[in-house]
Protein backbone atom coordinates (compact mmCIF):
# COMPACT_ATOMS: atom_id res chain seq x y z
CA UNK A 1 0.00 0.00 0.00
CA UNK A 2 1.61 3.31 -0.94
CA UNK A 3 1.38 6.79 0.56
CA UNK A 4 -1.87 8.63 -0.16
CA UNK A 5 -1.72 12.54 0.08
CA UNK A 6 -4.65 14.04 1.21
CA UNK A 7 -5.02 16.37 -1.57
CA UNK A 8 -5.76 14.99 -5.27
CA UNK A 9 -3.21 15.05 -7.60
CA UNK A 10 -3.76 17.53 -10.92
CA UNK A 11 -3.26 15.38 -13.99
CA UNK A 12 -1.24 18.21 -15.73
CA UNK A 13 1.54 20.41 -13.59
CA UNK A 14 3.54 22.72 -16.14
CA UNK A 15 6.95 21.71 -16.95
CA UNK A 16 8.55 24.12 -14.52
CA UNK A 17 7.14 22.90 -11.77
CA UNK A 18 8.88 19.05 -11.82
CA UNK A 19 12.53 18.90 -12.64
CA UNK A 20 12.76 15.56 -14.88
CA UNK A 21 15.93 13.50 -14.58
CA UNK A 22 17.69 13.82 -18.26
CA UNK A 23 20.81 12.56 -19.08
CA UNK A 24 20.15 9.12 -18.70
CA UNK A 25 19.05 7.87 -21.28
CA UNK A 26 21.63 5.22 -21.90
CA UNK A 27 19.91 3.57 -19.21
CA UNK A 28 16.19 4.06 -19.99
CA UNK A 29 14.22 0.18 -20.26
CA UNK A 30 13.49 -0.30 -23.46
CA UNK A 31 10.40 -2.11 -24.72
CA UNK A 32 8.10 0.20 -22.06
CA UNK A 33 5.19 1.57 -23.38
CA UNK A 34 4.00 5.16 -21.56
CA UNK A 35 6.94 4.47 -19.40
CA UNK A 36 10.36 6.60 -18.32
CA UNK A 37 12.23 4.22 -16.14
CA UNK A 38 15.91 4.42 -15.78
CA UNK A 39 18.35 1.22 -14.17
CA UNK A 40 21.63 2.43 -13.25
CA UNK A 41 23.40 -0.89 -11.36
CA UNK A 42 26.12 0.62 -10.09
CA UNK A 43 25.15 4.09 -8.92
CA UNK A 44 26.82 3.79 -5.80
CA UNK A 45 29.60 1.67 -5.20
CA UNK A 46 29.54 -1.84 -3.03
CA UNK A 47 31.33 -0.41 -0.19
CA UNK A 48 29.31 2.86 0.40
CA UNK A 49 26.35 1.40 -0.07
CA UNK A 50 26.91 -1.28 3.05
CA UNK A 51 27.87 1.35 5.23
CA UNK A 52 25.03 3.35 4.04
CA UNK A 53 22.88 0.18 4.75
CA UNK A 54 24.11 -0.34 8.26
CA UNK A 55 24.01 3.52 9.12
CA UNK A 56 20.19 3.86 8.05
CA UNK A 57 19.40 0.41 9.73
CA UNK A 58 20.22 3.03 13.27
CA UNK A 59 17.81 5.42 12.50
CA UNK A 60 15.12 6.35 15.68
CA UNK A 61 12.32 7.17 13.07
CA UNK A 62 11.54 3.17 11.75
CA UNK A 63 7.82 2.24 12.53
CA UNK A 64 5.67 0.25 11.44
CA UNK A 65 2.29 1.61 10.12
CA UNK A 66 -0.57 0.27 11.50
CA UNK A 67 -3.22 0.01 8.29
CA UNK A 68 -6.79 -0.71 8.05
CA UNK A 69 -8.07 -3.39 5.27
CA UNK A 70 -11.58 -4.39 5.08
CA UNK A 71 -12.44 -2.99 8.35
CA UNK A 72 -9.94 -4.62 10.40
CA UNK A 73 -6.67 -3.38 11.76
CA UNK A 74 -3.56 -4.84 10.55
CA UNK A 75 0.53 -3.93 11.02
CA UNK A 76 2.27 -3.97 8.09
CA UNK A 77 5.88 -5.93 8.28
CA UNK A 78 7.99 -3.63 6.27
CA UNK A 79 9.05 -0.94 8.31
CA UNK A 80 9.44 2.92 6.82
CA UNK A 81 10.47 6.12 8.01
CA UNK A 82 9.28 9.38 6.35
CA UNK A 83 11.11 12.54 5.52
CA UNK A 84 10.02 15.34 4.07
CA UNK A 85 12.19 19.09 3.06
CA UNK A 86 8.95 20.86 3.77
CA UNK A 87 6.89 21.19 6.80
CA UNK A 88 3.85 21.58 5.37
CA UNK A 89 4.32 18.34 3.55
CA UNK A 90 1.82 15.59 4.98
CA UNK A 91 0.62 12.53 3.89
CA UNK A 92 -1.59 9.65 4.79
CA UNK A 93 -1.07 6.05 4.41
CA UNK A 94 -4.15 3.88 4.23
CA UNK A 95 -5.91 6.70 6.26
CA UNK A 96 -3.08 7.01 9.01
CA UNK A 97 -1.53 10.33 9.22
CA UNK A 98 2.34 9.03 7.61
CA UNK A 99 4.79 10.03 10.77
CA UNK A 100 6.73 12.54 8.92
CA UNK A 101 10.25 14.05 10.47
CA UNK A 102 11.26 17.45 9.03
CA UNK A 103 14.56 17.48 10.86
CA UNK A 104 17.06 15.10 8.39
CA UNK A 105 19.73 13.11 10.27
CA UNK A 106 23.38 13.83 9.00
CA UNK A 107 23.35 10.25 6.58
CA UNK A 108 20.35 10.77 4.72
CA UNK A 109 21.06 14.38 4.16
CA UNK A 110 24.26 13.17 2.35
CA UNK A 111 23.15 10.08 0.79
CA UNK A 112 19.96 12.55 -0.57
CA UNK A 113 22.91 15.28 -1.38
CA UNK A 114 24.62 13.05 -3.71
CA UNK A 115 21.89 11.61 -5.31
CA UNK A 116 20.28 14.95 -6.14
CA UNK A 117 23.83 16.15 -7.36
CA UNK A 118 24.05 13.51 -9.84
CA UNK A 119 20.76 13.34 -11.11
CA UNK A 120 20.70 17.31 -11.54
CA UNK A 121 16.76 17.49 -9.70
CA UNK A 122 15.95 18.12 -6.00
CA UNK A 123 13.27 16.16 -3.50
CA UNK A 124 11.06 17.25 -1.34
CA UNK A 125 10.04 13.99 0.49
CA UNK A 126 12.44 10.76 1.03
CA UNK A 127 10.41 7.43 2.00
CA UNK A 128 12.48 4.89 3.05
CA UNK A 129 11.42 1.28 3.12
CA UNK A 130 12.80 -1.75 5.24
CA UNK A 131 12.67 -5.37 4.05
CA UNK A 132 14.03 -7.24 6.85
CA UNK A 133 14.68 -10.48 5.02
CA UNK A 134 12.30 -12.45 2.25
CA UNK A 135 9.35 -12.82 3.91
CA UNK A 136 9.03 -8.82 4.00
CA UNK A 137 7.66 -7.37 0.49
CA UNK A 138 5.42 -4.79 -1.20
CA UNK A 139 2.20 -6.10 -3.46
CA UNK A 140 1.31 -4.95 -6.46
CA UNK A 141 0.84 -1.23 -6.81
CA UNK A 142 0.97 2.45 -7.85
CA UNK A 143 2.12 5.41 -6.35
CA UNK A 144 -0.08 8.41 -6.13
CA UNK A 145 0.08 10.87 -9.26
CA UNK A 146 1.76 13.54 -7.55
CA UNK A 147 5.33 11.36 -7.10
CA UNK A 148 6.40 13.12 -10.42
CA UNK A 149 9.35 12.13 -10.03
CA UNK A 150 10.65 8.74 -8.11
CA UNK A 151 14.38 7.65 -7.51
CA UNK A 152 14.87 4.85 -5.79
CA UNK A 153 18.25 3.74 -4.05
CA UNK A 154 18.89 0.01 -3.13
CA UNK A 155 21.03 -0.85 -0.23
CA UNK A 156 21.61 -4.62 0.66
CA UNK A 157 20.01 -7.80 -0.26
CA UNK A 158 19.32 -7.91 -4.05
CA UNK A 159 15.52 -8.12 -4.55
CA UNK A 160 13.09 -8.63 -7.78
CA UNK A 161 11.54 -5.87 -8.69
CA UNK A 162 8.23 -6.45 -11.27
CA UNK A 163 6.53 -3.75 -12.93
CA UNK A 164 3.39 -4.82 -14.64
CA UNK A 165 1.29 -2.80 -17.30
CA UNK A 166 -1.78 -1.18 -15.98
CA UNK A 167 -4.03 1.24 -18.03
CA UNK A 168 -5.34 3.81 -16.00
CA UNK A 169 -8.90 3.61 -14.36
CA UNK A 170 -10.01 6.60 -16.46
CA UNK A 171 -9.61 4.49 -19.94
CA UNK A 172 -11.38 1.39 -18.92
CA UNK A 173 -14.33 1.07 -20.11
CA UNK A 174 -17.69 0.42 -17.82
CA UNK A 175 -19.11 -2.63 -17.37
CA UNK A 176 -21.94 -0.31 -18.50
CA UNK A 177 -20.03 0.69 -21.49
CA UNK A 178 -18.99 -2.49 -22.55
CA UNK A 179 -22.26 -3.49 -22.88
CA UNK A 180 -23.04 -0.93 -25.04
CA UNK A 181 -20.32 -1.73 -27.17
CA UNK A 182 -21.45 -5.02 -27.37
CA UNK A 183 -24.97 -4.57 -27.91
CA UNK A 184 -24.11 -2.26 -30.82
CA UNK A 185 -21.98 -4.41 -32.53
CA UNK A 186 -24.21 -7.24 -32.38
CA UNK A 187 -26.34 -4.62 -34.16
CA UNK A 188 -24.68 -3.90 -37.09
CA UNK A 189 -24.38 -5.45 -40.21
CA UNK A 190 -21.32 -3.75 -41.36
CA UNK A 191 -18.61 -5.96 -42.30
CA UNK A 192 -15.71 -6.36 -39.18
CA UNK A 193 -12.84 -3.32 -40.12
CA UNK A 194 -9.36 -4.24 -39.32
CA UNK A 195 -8.17 -2.63 -36.07
CA UNK A 196 -5.73 -0.16 -36.58
CA UNK A 197 -2.22 -0.71 -34.87
CA UNK A 198 -1.66 2.22 -33.44
CA UNK A 199 -4.94 2.35 -31.59
CA UNK A 200 -4.22 -1.01 -30.81
CA UNK A 201 -1.16 -0.14 -29.07
CA UNK A 202 -2.44 2.54 -27.05
CA UNK A 203 -5.47 1.04 -26.01
CA UNK A 204 -4.49 -2.56 -25.44
CA UNK A 205 -0.86 -2.43 -23.96
CA UNK A 206 -1.57 -5.99 -21.95
CA UNK A 207 0.39 -8.34 -20.87
CA UNK A 208 3.25 -6.31 -20.42
CA UNK A 209 5.49 -7.14 -17.58
CA UNK A 210 9.23 -6.48 -16.62
CA UNK A 211 11.09 -8.40 -13.90
CA UNK A 212 14.61 -7.79 -13.19
CA UNK A 213 16.82 -7.58 -9.70
CA UNK A 214 17.96 -4.49 -7.84
CA UNK A 215 21.72 -4.85 -6.50
CA UNK A 216 22.66 -2.99 -3.80
CA UNK A 217 23.77 0.48 -5.09
CA UNK A 218 21.28 0.79 -7.74
CA UNK A 219 18.94 3.13 -8.71
CA UNK A 220 15.80 3.13 -10.22
CA UNK A 221 13.98 6.11 -11.54
CA UNK A 222 10.44 6.42 -12.36
CA UNK A 223 9.11 9.70 -13.87
CA UNK A 224 6.72 10.80 -16.70
CA UNK A 225 3.54 8.84 -16.85
CA UNK A 226 5.10 5.71 -15.45
CA UNK A 227 2.61 5.79 -12.13
CA UNK A 228 -0.40 6.45 -14.06
CA UNK A 229 0.38 3.35 -16.84
CA UNK A 230 2.36 1.00 -14.55
CA UNK A 231 2.22 -1.08 -11.58
CA UNK A 232 5.41 -1.95 -9.34
CA UNK A 233 6.02 -4.83 -6.71
CA UNK A 234 9.05 -6.42 -4.41
CA UNK A 235 7.19 -10.12 -4.16
CA UNK A 236 8.57 -12.36 -1.16
CA UNK A 237 11.32 -14.22 -1.66
CA UNK A 238 11.53 -17.03 0.80
CA UNK A 239 15.31 -17.80 0.25
CA UNK A 240 16.47 -14.53 0.78
CA UNK A 241 17.81 -13.86 4.32
CA UNK A 242 19.39 -10.49 4.32
CA UNK A 243 17.94 -7.15 4.60
CA UNK A 244 17.75 -4.51 2.28
CA UNK A 245 16.82 -0.58 2.48
CA UNK A 246 14.81 1.55 -0.19
CA UNK A 247 15.26 4.81 -0.24
CA UNK A 248 13.19 5.97 -2.57
CA UNK A 249 13.30 9.84 -3.15
CA UNK A 250 9.87 11.75 -4.32
CA UNK A 251 9.41 14.96 -6.04
CA UNK A 252 5.59 15.74 -5.08
CA UNK A 253 3.71 18.16 -6.69
CA UNK A 254 0.13 18.64 -5.90
O1 LIG B 1 11.42 -0.90 -2.13
C1 LIG B 1 11.25 -0.57 -3.29
O2 LIG B 1 12.15 -0.59 -4.13
C2 LIG B 1 9.89 -0.13 -3.74
C3 LIG B 1 9.15 0.66 -2.73
C4 LIG B 1 7.88 1.23 -3.25
O3 LIG B 1 7.38 0.82 -4.25
C5 LIG B 1 7.22 2.32 -2.53
O4 LIG B 1 7.69 2.75 -1.48
O5 LIG B 1 6.19 2.81 -3.02
FE1 LIG C 1 5.86 2.21 -4.96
Amino acid sequence: MAPRPSKRARLEVSDSEVQKVLGFEDFQLKDMPDAEVFYVPNFFDEETSAQWYSGLLELDSWYQPRLKLYGREIIQSRKIAAYATDPKLTLKYSGQVVDMHYEYPPLLRQIQDEVEEKLGVTFNHVMLNLYEDGSVYIGNHRDNLENRVIASVSLGAPRTFIMTHDAPKRAKHTSRQKRKARVTSLETSDPPIPPDLDDLKINKPTAKRKQWTLNSGSLIVMQGDTQRFWKHEIPKEPKVKDGRISLTFRQLVF
